[in-house]
Formats: C-alpha cells, structure tokens, sequence
C-alpha cells in the first residue's frame, strides 16, 4: 500500500504563499478528490510531490519517500499535470513509445496501457487529430506505462463530455479498486463526486476539510424558507423558537436552519401566523464545498464547516517512481 502525505508543506513564489502549512494523507484503494478554487495551490503541491519545485518547508512524500529518493519513480508514481502536450504529429503509440524507455518498460507494454483505455484502434493516427477526450486518455494511458500503485491527476475531467467523464469515473474506480492510491483534483466538486471517497480541500494554500465523502455529505444541513406576510409576527416567533437562520430576515422572509419543515408549520400555525410559504431547500455538497472555500456568494452561513478533520496518517508501504508525465 502506498500512501501519498503531505506534511507542513509550505511553498512561497516570492510574496506568494502559494501552500501554506499543508498537511494530508492519501490513502490506497481509494479515490479523493483534490478540491479548491482556482489559484488554491492544488498544482503546486503536486509539483512538489513530484519533485519538480522545491519545498519552502515541510515535506511531501510518497510511500515514505521524496521523490528524488526514489530509484524507479516511473514505476512508483503515474502523473498528468495540467493539459498534457503532446506532439501533435506523433500517433498516439510513438507518443507512449518515447516514454517507455524512461520508465523501464518495454515496447509492448505501449500496446497495453493503449488499450486499458481504449485507444487501440486509433494508436496509430497522429495525435493532431484527437479530440480532447482522446487526448485525455493518452495522457492517461502514459501514466499508466509503468503500472504505479499511485497516481497524481490534476483536472482529468477538464474539458470531457458527459460520456467521456462516465468512462473516467469507472475507469478511476477501477484503479483504486486494485489497491492503488488515486488523486484527483479539481476545482469543481460536483465534477468529482461520484467518483471520490474522500476529499481534501484546499482554500489559500491551507487544509480547510479532510475527510471522507460521506462524512462532508453529513455537513449538508436542512433548509427551510418561510415566507410570511407579518415580518414582525415571523421574527418574533424566530426568537422565540431559538431557530438559526441561513441569512438576515428579509422583510417576510427567512431561511431556517436544521428544523424541519413540518416543525416550522406547527410553530407558526400554533403562534397564529400566516405563511404564504414553506418550503424546504436542498443545500447540496457544493454549497457545502463553496461554503469550505469561502466562496460563496452569501459566505458560509449556515452551514456547518465543523472542524477541520486531518485525514488519519499512516504512511506506509514500499516506495519508487514517477510517471513520465511528471518525469519531464
Ligand atoms: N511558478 C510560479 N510563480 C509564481 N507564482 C506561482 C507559481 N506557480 C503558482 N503560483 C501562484 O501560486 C498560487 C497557487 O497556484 P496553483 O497553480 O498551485 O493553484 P491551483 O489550485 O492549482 O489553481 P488552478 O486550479 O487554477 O490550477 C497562485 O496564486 C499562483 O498564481
């Protein structure tokens, strides 16, 4: 089992904190979602995973190790950083052919990894004239040459279609299912949620939630909106019942937290006042997400960012290589 941690890793590009004390674990056998908003520092941090910028402090490893402590990285660590660049009158086996011999694995493994996924038809066509998903599939299938037990994604599903991001899903989950250790990241979870068990979320260099999917699911809370024509009465009857409320009232209006619709009615109907509306909200993972990342419109309010749960670390497992991609 290889693990990829993160430990008090900070990374400055002059005044830019562009990591900020970042720490995490990766777990094997799993998917997880490596989420934040744009410039959050998610390249960054695979950068230094992958040795290609230095550290300003704190570590990065995989199995254990640094990657410039490991002998075979090719063999250890598969990686697609950004939008991968191919040379476009190359086909798309010559492309698998010329990384190779970097990672130590011979011609007819370029056959193979092209058909995991399900290139093969089309190996020999220049690359020139792939769509973007067939792109994103080579990049893929190059991570793959050196069947690593860790693989370092960033924004595969950039630019698929809704077909193409299916076939990633399974094809992700599959990957993980044989034990290997898959991070994923993006900028948008709703891009990434059917195919994550866990997330790390990353917000101006910093952790601001590690945990499984599910337990991010549980900070979604209830949400009803009441709407009534006595401002003064719904207020009132709001302080009375000590309920939490998303947002200030507006004029009739006001958005309660983690009570049930039914509850709501009973309490308004019991204090005399007349509701024009009640209806509940669903407040899906993402506003939990932009609420995480503080970039929801309206902020954070209500919902609950609880405390920040450090993905449980225990680094183990043999160590060694990087992917051609990352290679570069
Ligand atoms: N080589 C560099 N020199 C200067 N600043 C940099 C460099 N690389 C990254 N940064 C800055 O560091 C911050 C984090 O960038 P990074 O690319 O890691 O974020 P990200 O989460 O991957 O965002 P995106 O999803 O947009 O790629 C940004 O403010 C970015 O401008």
């Amino acid at each position: 089992m290889t693990e990829v941690e993160v430990d008090r890793l900070s990374k400055s590009f002059g005044a830019v904190r562009a990591v900020d004390h970042l720490s995490f674990t990766v777990r094997a056998g799993r998917v997880t979602g490596f989420l934040g908003p744009n410039g959050a520092g998610k390249t960054t941090t695979l950068r230094v995973l992958l040795g290609l910028v230095a550290p300003t402090s704190g570590t990065a490893t995989i199995g254990g190790r640094r990657y410039s402590e490991l002998t075979r990285p090719g063999r250890v660590v598969g990686a697609a950083l950004e939008a991968a660049s191919f040379h476009p009158g190359r086909t798309g086996l010559d492309h698998l052919r010329v990384y190779a011999p970097q990672v130590g694995v011979p011609d007819s493994r370029t056959h193979e990894v092209l058909a995991l996924v399900g290139l093969s038809e089309v190996g020999g066509r220049r690359v020139g004239g792939y769509s973007l998903g067939m792109r994103q599939r080579l990049a893929l299938a190059t991570t793959l040459l050196g069947d690593p037990p860790v693989l370092l994604l960033d924004e595969p599903a950039n630019g698929l279609d809704p077909e193409g991001i299916r076939w990633l899903r399974a094809f992700l989950r599959a990957l993980a299912a044989e034990g290997r250790t898959v991070l994923v990241s993006s900028h948008v979870l709703s891009e990434v949620e059917q195919t994550v068990d866990d997330v790390v979320i990353i917000s101006r260099g910093r952790l601001v939630h590690s945990s499984s999917l599910a337990e991010l699911a549980g900070l979604t809370r209830p949400r009803v909106q009441v709407v009534s024509p006595d401002a003064a009465g719904l207020a009132a009857l709001v302080a009375r019942a000590g309920w939490t409320l998303a947002g200030p009232q507006r004029g009739g209006e006001a958005e309660v937290v983690d009570v049930p619709a039914a509850a709501v009615g009973a309490a308004a109907f019991a204090a005399g006042l007349e509701l024009h509306q009640l209806a509940t909200r669903d407040v899906g993972l993402e506003d939990v997400f932009l609420g995480l990342t503080g970039d929801a419109a309206g902020g954070p309010a209500g919902i609950a960012a609880g405390p920040v749960a450090a993905a449980a670390s225990d680094p183990r497992g043999a160590p060694t290589e990087v992917g051609p991609e990352a290679a570069r």
